[in-house]
């Protein structure tokens, strides 16, 4: 379990204060994977930096696993460094080395004996799904790979926290889904916690259990995707979900409808049954005008506009909202004009 609370960090640029983190506070649940998002300069890096012990913040607390990390120095510090695994941004491996010596490397320096250390690296790149590529060169690899291995390294020393900062900046689609494929197995494997910096939605979409957003060095949003995402307000909703047709507000006159509302649900059971059940139970017609269906994780997830004609319309979409399915109404007709 990672804790950050309240972390404030600042810098001088050109005689001026940067506040990077500006009383930033946020948790990840142990064995879970945790975006932080934000556009450049949101102060993404230098979170990940603090969280790394590479960083020490003015201010606030780090507690992994309930140690606080930001008061430790000496052996303590180099005790707890060791169970914070990281992916460092760009291209971090000597290239004089194999994939497997830049592997072995942090085990050589914490004198792990070499039929050991064997044993460990081969691990790892069975883990990192690159066995046959454990002699191979830096020059000789992909961008792709050479992430992998990165990730190898970082989890040599066996740590509890791996942080990974950008790891799939500069990949094209297909070699970032399998940088993010070995980030999911070290989560769901080895059940460690996993803090992924990234300006890319489609990390988030693809891995994160819980993603926090900074913006000027704060955080904006924080929490579970899946429950950000049902919320109207998300910044998070809005770009992971289907648009709903935005040039269309919700206005039932225009479309002839008792009822026109926004819909999100969340899972199997409620995206494959809970309109047509709602419809065929309330006797209304439901009709899909806008959204559409994606995937968060393995989870699927519906955002709809829908239209709803008959007597019973407002009773069917309550009859959702006890059953989770988050609905928005189209705004209240003003003067008799639909709004
Ligand atoms: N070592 C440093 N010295 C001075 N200013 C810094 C330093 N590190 C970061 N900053 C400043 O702190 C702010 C936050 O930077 P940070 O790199 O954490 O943001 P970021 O969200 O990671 O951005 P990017 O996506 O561009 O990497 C920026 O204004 C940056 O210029």
């Amino acid at each position: 379990m990672i804790t950050v609370e309240n972390l404030s960090k600042s810098f001088q640029q050109n005689n001026e204060t940067v506040r990077a983190l500006d009383g930033v506070s946020m948790e990840v649940a142990p064995g879970s994977v945790c975006g932080v998002v934000g556009e450049s300069g949101a102060g993404k890096s230098t979170l990940a930096r603090c969280i790394g012990l590479l960083d020490k913040p003015d201010s606030g607390a780090i507690r992994v696993d309930g140690t606080d990390l930001v008061s430790l120095d000496g052996k303590a510090l180099r005790a707890a460094r060791r169970q914070i695994g990281v992916v460092p941004q760009g291209d971090s491996l000597l290239r004089q080395r194999t994939a497997a010596g830049n592997v072995a490397l942090p085990l050589e320096a914490a004198g792990i004996p070499a039929a050991q250390r064997r044993q460990r690296v081969t691990e790892l790149f069975e883990l990192v799904g690159l066995s046959d590529k454990a002699g191979a060169y830096p020059d000789q690899l992909s961008g792709g790979q050479r992430q992998r291995v990165s990730i190898a390294r970082a989890l040599a020393g066996k740590p509890s926290v791996l942080l990974a900062d950008e790891p799939t900046s500069a990949l094209d689609p297909s070699t970032t889904d399998s940088v993010l494929t070995v980030l999911d197995r070290v989560r769901s494997e080895l059940g460690v916690t996993v803090l992924v910096v990234t300006h890319d939605m489609a990390v988030v979409r693809r891995i994160a259990d819980d993603v926090a957003v900074l913006e000027q060095g704060r955080v904006i949003e924080h929490g579970k995707v899946l429950d950000l995402v049902a919320e109207t307000s998300s910044r998070v909703g809005e770009t992971l979900l289907p648009a709903t047709d935005q040039a269309a507000p919700l206005r039932p006159a225009r479309t002839g409808h008792d009822v026109v509302a926004e819909v999100v649900l969340v899972g199997f059971a409620a995206v494959g049954a809970l309109l047509p059940e709602a419809s065929s139970r309330f006797e209304v017609d439901l009709s899909i005008l806008g959204g559409g269906l994606t995937r968060l994780g393995d989870t699927p997830v519906a955002k709809f506009k829908v239209g709803l004609t008959g007597e019973r319309s407002e009773a069917a979409l309550n009859w959702m909202i006890e059953r989770d399915a988050n609905v928005r109404r189209a705004p209240v007709a003003v003067d008799g004009v639909a709004a």
